[in-house]
């Protein structure tokens, strides 16, 4: 189990403070990174990450395994979505490939396995990476606004993801959005990290 907690967490890049004195504790299920634009959520994120480093306070991080991905990036153009995702089953022990099968399923994503993920939509890149984030069983999964780019459909379908994830007693799972997602409103939030507007 992943445990993770700050105290007076602050980041900020020469002259400019992002947030400063957070203080969390991460509790399994679902936690909400809130936050207008530029208040930091991905920061927040890549610290948690252990990409950054606080440069005030204290951020314990012991994470078994860790989901932060960014399936998006150019980084990942020339690569057929299958191998990316079999790239990263190869890191996972615990990896779930009933699971992946089923979101693939529900995302409509089969057709779109074969190709290259520059070949894909920007919704249909970040489903794959919902794919990987749901079956790598990560005991710490970073989702960053996770709902930008998504269909109708597959937007319900990552309702369904997330709604579960609350139900989650042993991953920790992240999400940074602008505003609490109207359509988790009957989900209980194991936290909130607000950042303001
Ligand atoms: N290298 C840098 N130097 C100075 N400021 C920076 C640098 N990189 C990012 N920032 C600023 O840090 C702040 C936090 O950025 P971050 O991307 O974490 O916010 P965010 O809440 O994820 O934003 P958005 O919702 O717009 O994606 C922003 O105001 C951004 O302009």
């Amino acid at each position: 189990m992943a445990r993770v907690s700050a105290e007076r967490l602050t980041f900020a890049h020469p002259g400019v403070t992002v947030f400063a004195d957070l203080g969390f504790t991460l509790s399994p299920g679902l936690t909400l990174v809130r936050g207008g634009d530029g208040r930091g959520k991905t920061t927040l994120l890549r610290l948690l990450a252990g990409e950054l480093a606080p440069t005030g306070g204290t951020l314990s991080r012991r994470v078994g395994s860790l989901w932060w991905e960014q399936p998006g990036e150019p980084a990942h153009d020339a690569v057929v979505a299958r191998e990316w995702l079999a790239e990263r089953q190869a890191h996972f022990a615990g990896w779930r490939v009933d699971v992946a099968e089923a979101l693939v399923e529900a995302f409509g994503l089969g057709e779109h396995l074969g190709k290259r993920m520059e070949m894909l939509s920007a919704g249909s890149r970040r489903k794959v990476g919902l794919v990987g984030a749901a079956a790598s069983g990560a005991t710490l999964t970073l989702l960053d606004t996770p709902w930008a780019a998504l269909d109708a459909r597959s937007a319900r379908v990552l309702d369904e993801l997330l709604a579960e994830a609350a139900d989650d007693e042993a991953r920790l799972w992240v999400v940074a959005d602008h505003e609490r997602p109207a359509s988790l409103a009957d989900v209980t939030w194991a936290g909130c990290i607000d950042l303001g507007d």
